[in-house]
């Protein structure tokens, strides 16, 4: 469920941190601020963590800098040999945001950076209703990832993304599945969570969401 699109990640691998560094005109506002975000996250964690979609292991390293355990879940094989190059003492496990190995100990935060949104919304709300039944009673979820403020500014980037002769990206903007923040917000209060949203780029909003017992 939701892995459609982990062949892309596959053939990404090899210079998926080239991307998050700037180095593609096309993603360069998408990945500003990358490693502020990575932290941005990583500051609001707390605990045993669970990580969705480790991609090469940078979001990861910032957890581990924070002295946290961390559980890594992710489908692309490619993507966990990167992160296994890059951190050698964790392993990160063949899992995605719907299907993962329970895992061994209670988990007081779940994150995710640049990655969420590969799931569709009713996809989104299975995963937070499972995240609701494995979360610590005070657990919380931290995520970064592209959102849309509202549907006039949807259409705005759309615009924005067109104007510049970026149709990668614009093909990724209608292909993904990157949800209206007021309908996630709805889908995270249906899920017993209170969520809180503060925008870090053009199009990448962190989501901090409290688990309500
Ligand atoms: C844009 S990368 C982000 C990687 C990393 N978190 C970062 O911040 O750089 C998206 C990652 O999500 C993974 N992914 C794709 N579909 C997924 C799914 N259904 N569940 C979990 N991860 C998924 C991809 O394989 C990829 O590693």
């Amino acid at each position: 469920m939701g892995r459609e699109f982990i062949s892309a990640f596959d053939k990404w691998a090899d210079y998926y941190d080239q991307s998050v560094s700037g180095q593609s005109p096309e993603y360069r506002e998408v990945f500003a601020n990358y490693s502020d975000i990575l932290e941005a996250v990583a500051e609001k964690a707390r605990g045993k963590v669970l990580e969705f979609g480790t991609g090469t292991g940078n979001l990861t390293t910032k957890l581990l800098d924070h002295g946290l355990t961390v559980y890594g879940v992710e489908p692309s094989a490619k993507m966990r040999e990167k992160a296994k190059e890059k951190i050698s003492t964790i392993d990160v496990v063949d899992g995605d945001f719907l299907n993962f190995p329970p895992p061994k100990q209670p988990i007081d935060t779940i994150v995710s950076s640049f990655a969420f949104h590969h799931l569709t919304d009713e996809e989104k709300g299975r995963a937070l209703g499972l995240y609701h039944r494995l979360l610590t009673d005070n657990g919380r979820i931290v995520f970064a990832d592209t959102l849309y403020d509202n549907s006039l500014e949807k259409q705005r980037i759309f615009n924005w993304a067109r104007t510049k002769g970026y149709l990668a990206l614009l093909k990724d903007l209608q292909t993904e599945y990157y949800p209206l923040r007021g309908d996630l917000y709805r889908i995270f209060r249906t899920h017993g969570f209170i969520p809180y949203f503060k925008q870090l780029n053009q199009f990448v909003w962190l989501i901090i969401a409290e688990k309500e017992v």
